[in-house]
């Protein structure tokens, strides 16, 4: 039986919780959480998530302990939790910006840590989490906290230097694509389109072209090519997206992401 604790249950800690809980993990997983506002952990009583009185009460009975609070909460939240970290302690950190180093500084020197960064479509199974492993934990214990974010969703291991970068990717991407997403909404609902046949058609067409690029076998660049018809609606098309300098604007948005998670981190 593994014992998984978490710190932390909002929209990223709960959607984690939600996901081992609806996985076949759960039978083999004995699960805590520590939320000041008790209602969210409540909230997860469905889970049979069992309530902590505090952060440390989650570290003492955890072996597997998920950070799953704000990067600004960390400098209050590690000194509290520091006498219960013990070499058995596995300390899995999900927050944009924070690194290995800082939470030993703060907890124990010896703490074992993994860094992630998982994303929101986790709730559904369908959340894809970027991993490192720090060379304080052992294969088998990386590989439980693997199992646990690929209990939920497709897993992927990368560098630790490259855990700022990879958060434009994954873990704030869902929201991008969610605002790609409203325009297409936003115009269906101007020219009347159904609304309900709007959504599915077009969310259908991010899950179809979705699969296009990972089953298909053909470039991004050939995939454009076979929609694009000489002469045709979908280069009228493209032409405004280049105009409106689309690709510009996603580089930007991604330069600023790693940016802000340069900014907090410690
Ligand atoms: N929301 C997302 O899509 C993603 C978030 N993350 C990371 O996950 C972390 C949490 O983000 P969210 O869940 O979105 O934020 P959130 O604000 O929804 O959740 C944070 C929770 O921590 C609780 N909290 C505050 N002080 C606490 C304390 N002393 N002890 C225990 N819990 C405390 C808050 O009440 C709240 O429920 C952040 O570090 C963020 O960088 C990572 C990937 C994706
Ligand atoms: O916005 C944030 O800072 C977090 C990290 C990735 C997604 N949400």
């Amino acid at each position: 039986m593994n014992t998984i604790g978490f710190i932390g249950a909002g929209n990223m800690g709960s959607a984690i919780l939600r996901g081992i809980a609806g996985s076949d993990m759960k039978p083999e997983a004995e699960l805590f959480a520590y939320n000041p506002t008790e209602a969210k952990v409540d909230a997860l009583a469905d889970c049979g998530v069992q309530k902590c009185k505090s952060a440390a009460e989650v570290v003492e009975k955890s072996r597997y302990v998920f950070l799953a609070i704000k990067p600004q909460k960390f400098e209050e939240v590690l000194p509290q939790i520091a006498d219960a970290v013990t070499e058995q302690t596995v300390l899995v950190s999900i927050a944009a910006g924070i690194g290995a180093e800082f939470i030993r500084k703060l907890t124990k020197p010896f703490a074992k840590v993994v860094l992630a960064m998982p994303n929101t479509p986790l709730l559904l199974g369908e959340g894809a989490t970027a991993l490192a492993k720090d060379d304080s934990v052992s294969d088998a214990e990386f590989a439980v906290v693997r199992n646990i974010f690929g209990s939920c969703g497709m897993t992927a291991v990368i560098a630790p230097e490259q855990m700022k970068e990879v958060i434009a990717i994954n873990g704030s991407s869902p929201a991008f694509i969610y605002l790609f997403a409203k325009g297409f909404l936003d115009y269906a609902a101007k020219v009347g389109l159904p609304e309900q046949s709007a959504k599915e058609l077009f969310v259908q067409s991010l899950i179809g072209s979705a699969k296009m690029i990972t089953d298909s076998g053909y470039s991004i660049d050939e995939l454009i090519r076979q929609v694009s018809s000489p002469g045709g609606t979908t280069l009228a098309g493209l032409d405004q997206l280049y105009e409106g300098k689309m690709l510009d604007a996603v580089q930007n948005a991604c330069d600023s992401c790693t940016k802000r998670a340069y900014e907090l981190s410690k």
